[in-house]
């Protein structure tokens, strides 16, 4: 049976459950759940805080986790990304009151707050910078107005928490990250269980990110309309009972599909249907 790690709380875990959800594997009900079993999957969830996933991956106790980039990172743990899942996109930033840093080298003798120790130790070790770091559990934009530091370093993503608290990021970003899945680093790549699993979230990935789109269009105009609908491999053309004519079938990006349908027409194709893929093995 394939061991899992799924997020228990924050941001990671309710998008995890709903991907695992689409992937057609059982969920927990409820929220105090920790261990669920999914008998004909194959499969077992459990449920752990973020921070802890990377570490139980790597000591080998589970075959894969959900967890994010900047968590992996943050915890050392000998565990590596193999598939990047999508969701929870942020950016990891220093930030403080406005004018009173411009880079990492302003650092220098002050008080880094953060919930990331890992991440924020070994950035300023690589850059040369001595800085001391204070670890607070989270509300960090908070300790600058309460004193406990001069600089934070957290999770950004829209912005919104640094202006409420009236600071601005500063320097290079230090990271970028994102939901991913991970396992033990040099653990077995062709376990037919893992890349199974690892299938079904792809189609999850491709059912969410693309649709199907038929159209007909006659056959002079064949090669100029599948330039604009090129397919993942190609597309598939039938011959219509019309003389001249031919159906098209095509998976497309979803964020493009309305461009593509007005390119199409105007170049006279008809009949042009995008229907929703449910899910996919490519
Ligand atoms: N506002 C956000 N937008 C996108 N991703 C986020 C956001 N906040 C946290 N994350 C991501 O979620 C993960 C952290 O999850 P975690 O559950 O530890 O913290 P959290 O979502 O802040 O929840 P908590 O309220 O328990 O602190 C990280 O990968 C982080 O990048
Ligand atoms: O840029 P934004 O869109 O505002 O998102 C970033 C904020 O979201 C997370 O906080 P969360 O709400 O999880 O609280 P926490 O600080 O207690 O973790 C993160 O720690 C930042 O504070
Ligand atoms: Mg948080």
């Amino acid at each position: 049976m394939l061991r899992i790690a799924v997020p228990n709380k924050g941001s990671l875990s309710g998008p995890a459950s709903a991907m695992l959800h689409e992937a057609g594997y059982q969920q927990r009900k409820e929220s105090k759940e920790l261990v669920l079993v999914d008998p004909e999957n194959e499969v077992e969830f459990f449920y752990l805080r973020p921070k802890d996933i990377a570490i139980y991956v790597s000591a080998g106790r589970l075959d894969i986790g959900i967890t994010g980039q900047d968590l992996l990172v943050d915890s050392g743990a000998d565990a590596e990304v193999i598939l990047p899942l999508g969701f929870a996109r942020s950016t990891f930033r220093f930030a403080a009151k406005p004018g009173t840093a411009t880079g990492i080298e302003d650092l220098a003798g002050k008080t880094v707050a953060t919930s990331y120790e890992g991440i924020v130790a070994k950035h300023l070790a690589n850059s040369g910078v001595d800085a001391s770091v204070v670890h607070l559990d989270g509300a960090v934009e908070t300790a600058i107005e309460l004193g406990v530091a001069q600089v934070i370093a957290d999770v950004v993503e829209t912005g919104t928490s640094l202006r409420n608290a009236g600071l601005e990021v500063f320097g290079e970003p230090i990271m970028k990250s994102e939901a991913v899945v991970i396992r033990r680093t040099g653990a077995d790549g062709d376990d037919p269980k893992v890349q199974q699993f690892l299938r079904r979230l792809q189609g999850v990935l491709v059912a969410r990110s693309y649709v199907m789109m038929d159209y007909d269009c006659r056959a002079e105009h064949l090669e100029r309309a599948v330039a604009l609908t090129p397919g993942l491999e190609s597309p598939t053309i039938s011959p219509l009972h019309n003389e001249g004519w031919v159906a098209v079938r095509s998976m497309v990006p979803a964020k493009e599909a309305q461009r593509v349908m007005d390119d199409l027409y105007a170049l006279g194709a008809r009949a042009i249907l995008t229907t929703a893929i449910h899910a996919c093995r490519l």
